[in-house]
């Protein structure tokens, strides 16, 4: 099919909606300036989970969302308890706010899609443009937190934005890309797989293996043990892959990121416009940068097998999969965290 682009004032860039020539600029801005250069890193991280955390702020009455009111409200919101760290990235992203003539729910979304790109076997997500200024800032306790109950959690994103339980499952594939400063601050950056750096299916298979160890102290609020030396595993994520409503769409995302590709755009898209009109919004998706493959295969770590595995699926059996070779090993830090 033939794309009509128009010409953006910049003299350089052509887009399919004149509307998006103003986020060109933005893009290369948080490209060299938040990203590092375009990394898969700490601060796509975080902004990766802003997007979540500014749009799951929503109540059933449907007021609130991906409205940009963890920053304009920052002052309430980053003192949620489930919010905690949140700050940081907020900091971080607002001077580009303020520097760019763009609302603050179009720049999380944006920055959230755009840092995403950066990740090996990532997607390249929607991004509709168009959010207006929050009006307040969202309702306390509306956040996960991992220490809450599968019955809780469903609940809770079923009430946002009608997920399913299986929608649900395909949004922490972003636990993919992912570390933990605060659950254990005894060890800040410590991932939730042994590759943070990559969206490949490694966090399925490895939140699946027997627990054996705390990689920094034990008694932390919402961890439970992990299968590796600097790696920590999330109670919630423990459950989610452990419950008969969740177990079976867990493992089907293991060594299948074309699955976890799909399934995970299509559930970004909801939570990206949580709140908001989309017939009021201009799809500026082709400013998202294709993000580099992965062609990889998921393994388990060194030393583990599938006697390890705690199958909770009754009706699939785990996939077969090869063990890296050699001693088992420590999963590095994230640096920056
Ligand atoms: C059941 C729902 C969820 C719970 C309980 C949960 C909980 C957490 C916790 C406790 C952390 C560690 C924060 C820290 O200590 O620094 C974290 C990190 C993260 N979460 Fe979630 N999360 C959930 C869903 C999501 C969703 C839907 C997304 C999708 C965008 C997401 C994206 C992330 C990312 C990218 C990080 C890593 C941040 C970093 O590495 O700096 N999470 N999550
Ligand atoms: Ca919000
Ligand atoms: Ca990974
Ligand atoms: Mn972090």
């Amino acid at each position: 099919a033939i794309t009509r682009r128009v010409a953006c004032p910049d003299g350089v860039n052509t887009a399919t909606n004149a509307a998006c020539c103003s986020l060109f600029a933005v893009r290369d801005d948080i490209q060299q300036n938040l990203f590092d250069g375009g990394e898969c890193g700490e601060e796509t991280h975080e902004s990766l989970r802003l997007t979540f955390h500014d749009a799951i702020g929503i109540g059933s009455n449907g007021g609130g969302g991906a409205d940009g009111s963890i920053i304009v409200f920052e002052s309430i919101e980053t003192n949620f308890h489930a919010n905690i760290g949140v700050d940081e990235i907020v900091d971080a992203q607002k001077p580009f706010v303020a520097k760019h003539n763009i609302t603050p729910g179009d720049f999380i979304q944006f920055a959230g899609a755009v840092g995403f790109s950066n990740c090996p076997g990532a997607p390249r997500l929607e991004f509709l443009f168009g959010r207006p200024p929050p009006i307040a800032a969202a309702p306390d306790l509306t956040v996960p937190e991992p220490f809450d109950t599968v019955d809780s959690i469903l609940a809770r994103f079923v009430d946002a934005g009608n997920f399913s339980p299986q929608e649900v499952v395909a949004l922490l594939s972003s636990h993919s890309v992912a570390a933990a400063d605060h659950v254990d601050p005894t060890i800040p950056g410590t991932p939730f797989d042994s590759t943070p750096f990559v969206f490949d299916s490694q966090f399925f298979v490895e939140t699946q293996l027997r627990g054996t160890l705390f990689p920094g102290t034990g008694g932390n609020q919402g961890e439970v043990e992990s299968p590796l030396q600097g790696e920590i595993r999330l109670q919630s994520d423990s459950e989610l892959a452990r419950d008969s409503r969740t177990a079976c769409e867990w493992q089907s995302f293991v060594n299948n990121v074309p699955k976890m590709q799909i399934d995970f755009k299509a559930a970004m898209a909801k939570l990206a416009v949580l709140g908001q009109n989309v017939n009021n919004m201009v799809d500026c998706s082709d400013l998202i940068p294709e993000p580099p493959t992965f062609s990889g295969t998921a393994t388990f770590p060194a030393g583990l097998n599938n006697g390890d595995i705690e199958q909770a699926c009754a009706t699939t059996p785990f996939p077969t999969l090869s063990t890296d070779p050699g001693p088992a090993t420590s999963v590095a830090p994230v640096p920056g965290s």
